[in-house]
């Protein structure tokens, strides 16, 4: 259904194919439930090989195209999305919309995709943008290059291509002088990236990294855009596999107006600018491996929105340091983390041993153990130790938040951390010792980090408005929460957080979610046992874990078919099912290295029969 108050503006050209352009824009939208309404700039007669002609709408029919989208009797238009520009008199007139509109509704959005050639090769803009980046690039929210453009806008840049690490910093540089001129969020796409690197460092395979996969290896079998967001210009990795079908072609035709407009429609529905990106980011890789080869030089995007588990493994994921991106080159040894039970039941969060003994003399089954003032180091460890020895007692998971050192000398069941712990926090020791890994989400880009990293749990939070912590992020509501539960369950057992009180559960438990995590919903009841025992009523305790198998706690480790070990039993998997006709470009065009990026992806817990009682 679509939203006629989640109005989007396309300032672009036509397309003959209806591969790109307004067409395309207005296609995406749609698929994203938004209301599309289109300014042509001008008119392109194309094919899916050439531009045969591009034809600028004269600047007077453009005026009167914003005047008449912009009155009283149509929506209000949310977010603008700038595409094919084709001189600067149709330039001059957005620059002046913008404006005008920036100051009418300063909420109003602008993404810009900064078309000047066409990915079948044709000139289809005059305008020499790096004249006018400082003008522009001001009014504009989300900027979306890709790396030819993005060099073409920052004369005498060089990419450094030698190895992962030197490039990552480098196409950060880049972004970075962007967001120098103006730009809210840098969106650099980097598919173009090996066409930059040279004949020595092609040859330079031997130089292998310790995991044994070369640089060369890194940059080319993989597609990492980065983006910079955010007053401290935080950035973000995000990295997936590359479409092996199109190598022989230019690629998909009007992707990145596809994209722009995905952004462009996620924003209108209310996304942050990092999480837009991540779902329109898996919305393209969906598009481009089911795309048509109709025999030309570029192939025909196909379109079409879901929003469940079957969209997981189209999703990109993300990183937040380079070292972490290493984990996507290396699938092999991305082993994942030890399975929890998928139903974890409530799932108490309070700051001493002696809360920890009320919630086990209760019945609660699991717990965390968040001490966020420790007295002392002692006092700290002496708590850990303690909350550790109750839960043994009787039977209980017991995570760990923040101090996962301290988790693994004293053996807990699990740790959670949160996305700027997981930035210095090192994993494999936690791993390694088979403790659980809960890690907190809140959005998709969020989620995308957390399913590199294969946690035994995935948290969502905030959902409701909390007092307990300071959140960086709005409520997601429960309408969201039920959207990401239906993205990662079955692959990940589910947590939410923030917020949640009686009164607002049954919103909360109908998004399907796993586990309910509270905090003041216990600890501040006049009550606490008796709270305690309403919310077990209301949640119940969680289901058994998995079998345990292995020496400590479970971890089943099997041989998958492509023979790597895994951590988990994979007694379910998430199946791609192929939509729609014509030749589905996945099974042809996927990568080999693609392919069993994808099978890790499989179900992350095992249902035990208690699971389903
Ligand atoms: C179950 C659960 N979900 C989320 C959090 C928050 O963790 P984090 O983001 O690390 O924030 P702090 O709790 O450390 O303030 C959590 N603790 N538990
Ligand atoms: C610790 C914490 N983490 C959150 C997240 O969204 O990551 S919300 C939260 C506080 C939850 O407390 P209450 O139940 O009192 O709202
Ligand atoms: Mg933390």
């Amino acid at each position: 259904m679509i939203n006629m108050l989640d109005t989007v503006l396309t300032i672009a050209a036509t397309d003959s194919s209806n591969g790109a352009g307004t067409t395309a824009d207005l296609a995406t939208l749609n698929f994203f439930g938004v209301y599309g309404v289109a300014a042509i700039t001008a008119v392109t007669a194309q094919n899916l090989n050439e531009v045969l002609a591009v034809k600028p709408v004269k600047n007077r029919i453009f005026t009167k195209e914003l005047q008449a989208l912009s009155a009283d009797s149509m929506p209000k238009i949310k977010v603008i999305k700038l595409g094919l520009i084709p001189n600067e008199k149709i330039l001059r007139t957005t620059v002046t919309f913008i404006r005008e509109q920036k100051k009418l509704n300063p909420d109003i959005l602008v993404v810009w995709d900064p078309v000047a050639v066409a990915g079948t090769g044709g000139e289809l803009s005059e305008i020499n943008y790096s004249l006018w980046l400082h003008i522009i690039l001001p009014l504009v929210d989300v900027f979306t290059p890709n790396l030819n453009e993005a060099l073409a806008l920052c004369e005498g840049f060089e990419v450094d291509t030698s190895g992962l690490k030197n490039c990552m910093d480098s196409l950060t540089q880049l972004s970075l002088y962007f967001r120098k001129l103006g730009a809210g969020t840098v969106y650099l796409k980097g598919g173009h990236l090996p066409a930059l690197i040279n004949e020595d460092e092609k040859t330079a395979k031997g130089r292998s990294s310790k995991q044994g996969v070369s640089e060369f290896e890194k940059l080319t079998s993989y597609i990492y855009d980065v983006v910079v967001s955010g007053e401290n210009n935080d950035v973000y990795y995000f990295g997936c596999g590359r479409f092996a079908g199109a190598s022989n072609s230019t690629g998909v035709h009007g992707t990145g107006c596809i994209m722009a407009s995905a952004v462009a429609a996620m924003l209108a529905k209310g996304y942050n600018a990092v999480d837009a990106i991540a779902y329109a980011k898996a919305y393209m890789t969906r598009g481009i491996e089911n795309s048509v080869d109709v025999g030309a030089r570029s192939r025909l995007f196909r379109h079409g929105y879901i929003n469940n588990s079957e969209m997981l493994q189209y999703f990109p994921y993300m990183a937040r340091t380079v070292s972490e991106l290493e984990l996507i080159c290396n699938p092999a040894e991305n082993t994942g983390f030890a399975p929890c039970a998928h139903d974890l039941g409530l799932y108490p969060v309070v700051d001493s041993s002696e809360w920890i003994g009320i919630l086990c003399e209760n019945g609660v089954k699991t717990m965390q153990l968040r001490i966020k003032k420790p007295e002392s180091s002692e006092q700290l460890e002496q708590e850990i130790a303690k909350s550790v020895k109750l839960c043994e007692k009787y039977g209980a998971r017991l995570f760990i938040d923040d101090y996962y050192e301290l988790a693994i000398r004293h053996k807990a069941y699990g740790v959670h951390l949160g996305q700027e712990d997981l930035i210095d926090a090192k994993l494999n020791p936690i791993r390694e010792a088979g403790l659980r890994l809960g890690v907190s989400t809140h959005g998709y880009a969020e989620i995308a980090r957390a399913c590199l990293l294969k946690p035994s749990y995935i948290a969502l939070g905030h959902i409701y408005p909390t007092g307990s912590k300071v959140m960086a992020s709005r409520p997601q509501g429960p309408s969201k929460l039920a959207d990401y539960v239906a993205l990662v369950d079955p692959a990940y057992p589910t947590v939410a957080i923030g917020g949640i009180k009686l009164h607002n559960l049954g919103d909360v438990k109908s998004s399907g979610v796993g586990s309910v995590a509270v905090i003041t919903a216990i600890t501040a009841a006049p009550d606490p046992a008796a709270a305690v025992r309403e919310w077990l009523d209301a949640v119940g305790a969680g289901s058994s874990d998995p079998a345990v198998k292995t020496e400590r706690r479970g971890r089943t480790v099997k041989k998958t078919s492509s023979g790597s070990e895994t951590g988990v039993s994979k007694s379910r998997t998430v199946s791609a099912k192929k939509t729609g006709t014509g030749r589905s470009a996945s099974a042809a065009g996927t990568s080999a290295k693609e392919r069993a990026r994808r099978k890790s992806r499989s179900v992350k817990t095992e249902k035990t029969s208690e699971d389903n009682a």
